[in-house]
């Protein structure tokens, strides 16, 4: 773990190594964050850690090595609900990022649509208690409600212990739905776990939840090579081909004692998603139809 003079922490490695694998022309980092700097974006006062500057140069930087074209940049729970360090890292990529919001739930439209211009196709809703003071239900569905008419879709966060109590919320939200890291299952038992099950299940039951399937680094305790991830997540790969995402979710928030190498987190790919095929809808052809739907 590395912390600064300021208490600052730092959760992600300066120095990934090379992954063995290299992804299709195109790829997309579907799931990351940038963190301020600081100076310029300062954190919330409600965050619940306080991190080190992780701007868009580090994130592009990584990127260029990794051998990715393209990032999602999904606001993160630091920065609250001011997005200005997400749409700042959107507006210095030139058109290679796009993201996903965090909002008041009181939001005007005409900043909505700001955020729009911006760059930004999707809120995100986040239950953790760790991360958020609250998630209040039924004023995240009026938001779901009004940013229908932008195209846009709602990013769910949860943990497995409470996918059955999210079911009635899931089912009433009009928009697509992302499920970030498959709300978090237990995968030390498989494919056909209880957690696997009930999340096929939920993906079973609307055909626009999509998900991504990511962190093995949080997932699987016995860390690399994340076996009882692969094994758990392949099948769900080939099942829902057309509605999974990839990303590294650098810089890894709250990751400080289990820093993830981001080269070894890639090489996870070709055993998840084991054809080309696969690979392409993967990291290309599904984040773009959600992402930049004009160019798809
Ligand atoms: O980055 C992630 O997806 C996961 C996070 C952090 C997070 O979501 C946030 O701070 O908003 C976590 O489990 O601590």
């Amino acid at each position: 773990m590395s912390t600064d003079e300021q208490g600052r922490i730092r959760s992600w490695t300066l120095t990934p190594s090379q992954p063995r694998y290299e992804p299709p022309a195109g790829a997309v980092d579907a799931h990351c964050h940038v963190f301020g700097p600081m100076a310029d974006f300062p954190f919330s006062a409600k965050a619940k850690y306080l991190p080190q500057d992780a701007g868009p140069d580090a994130l592009f930087a990584l990127r260029e090595r990794l051998g990715f074209a393209r990032n999602v940049i999904v606001q993160a729970s630091c920065h609250g609900t001011d997005n200005r360090a997400t749409l700042n890292g959107i507006a210095v990529s030139s058109g290679t990022c796009r993201g996903v919001a965090v909002v008041d739930p009181a939001i005007g439209d005409e900043e909505l649509d700001a955020l729009h211009a911006g760059g930004i196709r999707g809120v995100r809703f986040n239950f953790l208690k760790r991360l958020v003071d609250d998630a209040p239900k039924d004023k995240f569905l009026q938001v779901a409600q009004r940013i229908q008419r932008l195209g846009w879709h709602v990013v769910v966060y949860f943990e497995a212990d409470i996918l059955d109590e999210m079911k009635p919320f899931l089912a009433a939200i009009p928009t697509p739905i992302v499920i970030d890291h498959m709300g978090r299952p237990d995968v030390t038992h498989g494919p056909d776990g209880p957690d696997m099950t009930a999340f096929r299940a939920l993906l079973d039951s609307r055909d626009d939840i999509w998900t991504k399937v990511t962190c093995p680094d949080r997932l699987d305790p016995a860390g690399e090579p994340y076996a009882d991830f692969v094994r758990s997540v392949r099948p769900l790969v080939e099942a829902y081909p057309d509605r999974v995402l990839w990303g590294t979710d650098w810089p890894h928030p709250n990751m400080e004692t289990r820093i993830p190498d981001d080269g070894r987190l890639v090489d996870v790919i070709p055993q998840i998603a084991t054809t080309a095929a696969l690979q392409h809808k993967l990291l290309v052809a599904n984040p773009m139809r959600l992402y930049w739907p004009e160019e798809a």
